[in-house]
């Protein structure tokens, strides 16, 4: 017996067992009509005298992505989700989940209605709403502490890790394990307690067992969710959730838990985190100005992969391609770099490896000191120092000695792809495949294309990215290409404001109390502040000690600081020569300390150069760098490097710090207003005319005579724009 009907479709198994089956590809998400389908299926479960037990499971070898995101902002409709899964819950006969693929959010709450769970081995499960700015509001946080503890849900629902069918066993939320046909264990399973009471078996009856040390394991859990969710406001409302399971009645704490919901599912946090979900997915359908894109872009096949220089990029690279399950050749000319990078390389295999519960992958790796042994490989990842002179050299050997059709890629931070890759005489193998330290933890990898590098090429280098579990966003050649394009502006406001009056700290407070993690000068003396200097002075920027007045402080037209030059000129590189714009304990350490010389020298420095400073507030810090940074992702818009807003903010978000609950910099700029944005950067500009980053960009301001469309529409503006170029 079969009805096919609906959304959830419904079969009479092994004679006596209604098996219900969610059916909304891909991931079965509970969409209006799929409730439906479900409240209809069981009732017709529950009333057939015939039926004995109920299975819901579902199609495709997946059991349900959780409620339907793309929902969340429209006019919801159809049955809700608590009265259902209560519905479940109540029942006389026994209903049992059968969890193949994922159940996740309301399709493990889904599943804690049930009477059973039985999941397949491979399966993952968990309460991601958090991510999305939201709580697990169909009884989630009330069910999961009281079947697995306060503790272990607190885990759960405030960090939205999915854990294993394994895991699950072992912390409580399923009752089996198979590596079988999870329905039809399933079906076995519920014949075997049909008639059963199931009294025992409803959740919402549970006590709430309560930990002895529960003040200060709450007090512990949201100091620690305060401090890493930095304003955000879902992990916290997670936390009082869960404080409500352990402290209220069900029915009471069901009613703290719909409140707390309401807050967060019309903030604009929870829009903000469900723009980066979808962003996340969307940047995967990459296109190029050609018109080439990724349905029509076949990926070259990748066994085997070298990496050229091991220092620190290419270490990390080299791990994360083995992890992947990749041939490695690691080559590195220097004996001394090549002892260190394979101890190095070793000890993150090992550590991942025992972190995961696998063997590590140190066979999958041979090492070189000489570049013949890549012959055979079939990509080429370039890790050497950032010298234009050098990577042209090293790709010159690697187009004689690779095999042809070898995809050469180089990890440059800002060269010019295109240039190196009309030295050599496959230019369209060239890519860039550019990886954020370090390479084998960080999400995010831009790959960068010339307008010679084929489609093929792009294609591969993204599925390679996908692969290593990066978030790979496809973007065109240009000077830092998005992401350390849009740093420049950022942090030339940020020296600015220093001449200005504001210190380190303050700059700081107020970039890490908007969300980064690290403020901009903090994460400098963490990457190196010599770093920028090698730069500038390659661009002819930094001058030998000049003298004082205005014009120390122009170059090449427009207004300079050189701040962060005097402070390398000092030695100071910030955390490895333990002085940078703060103090540390020693070279290496990672504990900032204000730093008295620091504030003494921009004192002297001001009055060296006619500057009196003047009190400056976390607004302004937050205009001046945000704006700014924000005016070169229009820029960038505009010139196509890339291809929409979303791909900028997916990068700011995985490789930047931005935080995920501000939606990534081009969102947050359309959640502040594009006229206010347009407006303040006009202030700026006025008060700092020197200063061309803060000249608004021709995109923004036709995107406000355009009546700032909503983000998603953006893009039609840019076509325009860029077809009346
Ligand atoms: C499931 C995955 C792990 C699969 O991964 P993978 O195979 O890699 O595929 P993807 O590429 O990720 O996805 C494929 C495709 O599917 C789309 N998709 C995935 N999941 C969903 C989904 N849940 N909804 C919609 N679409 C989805 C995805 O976007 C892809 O499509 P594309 O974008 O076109 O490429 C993985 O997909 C995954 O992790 N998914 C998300 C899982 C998740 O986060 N689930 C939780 C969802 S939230 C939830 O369940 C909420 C609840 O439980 C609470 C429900 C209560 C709601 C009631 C509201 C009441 C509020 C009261 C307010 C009152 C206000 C007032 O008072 O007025
Ligand atoms: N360090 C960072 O945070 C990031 C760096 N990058 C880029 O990655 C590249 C490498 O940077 P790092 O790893 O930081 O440099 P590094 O200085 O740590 O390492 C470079 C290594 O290349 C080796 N090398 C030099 N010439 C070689 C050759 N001909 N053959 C083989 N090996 C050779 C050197 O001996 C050294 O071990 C640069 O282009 C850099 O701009 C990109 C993203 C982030």
């Amino acid at each position: 017996m079969c009805d096919k009907g609906s959304m959830a479709q419904y079969t009479r198994v092994s004679g006596f067992v209604g098996l219900i089956t969610l059916q909304n590809p891909p991931v079965n998400a509970l969409s209006a009509a799929v409730r439906q389908g479900i409240v209809d299926m069981v009732e017709r479960a529950l009333s057939d005298p015939i039926v004995k037990s109920v299975v819901i499971c579902g199609q495709n070898g997946n059991f349900c992505g959780g409620a339907d995101i793309k929902e969340f902002g429209t006019n919801m409709s159809g049955p809700p989700l608590v009265p259902m899964i209560d519905a479940i819950e109540a029942a006389n006969k026994p209903v049992v989940a059968a969890i193949e693929g994922s159940a996740l959010g309301g399709g493990l709450e889904l599943a804690l209605g049930c009477h059973y769970r039985i999941a397949h081995s491979k399966a993952r499960l968990g309460l991601p709403e958090v991510t999305l700015g939201l709580l697990p509001a169909a009884g989630g946080t009330q069910r999961l502490s009281r079947l697995i503890g306060v503790p272990a849900a607190l885990n759960l629902i405030t960090t939205g890790i999915h854990v294993t069918a394994a895991q699950a066993l072992q912390l409580g939320i399923v009752d089996q394990v198979t590596d079988h046909n999870a329905v039809e264990v399933a079906v076995t399973f519920s014949l075997s307690v049909a008639g059963q009471s199931m009294d025992a078996r409803r959740i919402s009856t549970y006590p709430c067992p309560l930990p002895s040390d529960f003040d200060a394991l709450f007090e512990g859990v949201m100091q620690k969710v305060r401090q890493s969710a930095r304003g955000a406001i879902a992990p916290v409302a997670c936390v009082q959730a869960v404080r409500a399971a352990a402290t209220l009645p069900y029915t009471k704490g069901m009613e703290r838990e719909q409140e707390l919901m309401a807050t967060l599912f019309t903030s604009g946090q929870a829009r903000a985190q469900q723009y980066c979900f979808f962003a996340q997915r969307a940047v995967g359908r990459w296109r190029m100005p050609s018109g080439a894109r990724w349905e029509t872009s076949k990926p070259m096949p990748v066994h085997k992969a070298a990496v050229i220089g091991l220092g620190t990029m290419g270490r990390g690279i080299t791990v994360a391609l083995a992890q992947t399950g990749l041939s490695v050749v690691a080559v590195e000319t220097q004996e001394k770099q090549l002892m260190e990078a394979k101890q190095a390389v070793s000890g993150m295999l090992e550590r991942g490896a025992k972190r995961h519960g696998v063997a590590p992958m140190l066979d999958r790796i041979s090492y070189s000191q000489n570049i013949q042994a890549v012959a055979e490989v079939d990509l080429v990842i370039e890790a050497v120092f950032e010298d234009m002179a050098l990577k042209t050299e090293v790709f010159q050997q690697l187009s004689a000695v690779c095999k042809p059709g070898t995809l050469l890629c180089t990890n440059t931070s800002a060269l010019d792809v295109d240039k190196l890759a009309s030295e050599m005489p496959n230019p369209e193998l060239v890519v860039g495949m550019h990886f954020f330290a370090p390479a084998h933890v960080m999400k995010l990898l831009e790959v960068v294309y010339g307008p010679r590098s084929s489609p093929q090429a792009v294609a591969t280098a993204m599925q390679l990215g996908k692969k290593m579990g990066k978030v790979s966003v496809a973007v065109g050649n240009c000077r830092g290409f998005v992401g350390n394009r849009m740093l420049m502006p950022y942090l030339q406001q940020a020296f600015f404001l220093l001449e200005e009056g504001a210190t380190p700290e303050l700059v700081d407070r107020a970039l890490e109390e908007f969300g980064f993690p690290m403020g901009v000068f903090r994460m400098s003396d963490l990457s190196g502040l010599d770093i920028g200097w090698r730069v500038r002075k390659r661009d002819e920027l930094v001058e030998p000690d000049m003298a004082s007045g205005q014009s120390a402080r122009i170059r090449q037209g427009s207004r300079y600081s050189p701040l962060g030059d005097l402070l390398c000129e000092q030695g100071r590189f910030g955390q490895k020569t333990g002085q940078g714009w703060y103090r540390y304990d020693k070279p290496g350490s990672r504990v900032a300390r204000s730093d008295p010389w620091l504030h003494s020298f921009l004192v002297e420095y001001r009055a060296r150069h006619g500057l009196v400073p003047r009190s400056i507030d976390h607004q302004e810090v937050l205009e001046r760098c945000l704006y700014a940074l924000i005016n070169e992702g229009f820029r960038i818009l505009e010139d196509g490097i890339a291809a929409g807003p979303e791909d900028i903010d997916v990068i700011y978000v995985f490789g930047y710090g931005w935080p995920r609950h501000r939606g990534g910099p081009m969102f947050y700029a359309s959640m502040v207003g594009l006229a206010k944005i347009l407006e303040r950067l006009e202030h700026y500009q006025q008060a700092h005319p020197d200063v061309p980053y803060l000249q608004p960009s021709s995109l923004l301001r036709r995107l406000v005579a355009s009546d700032s469309p909503p983000i998603h529409r953006w893009r039609e503006v840019i076509k325009k724009y860029q077809s009346q170029l």
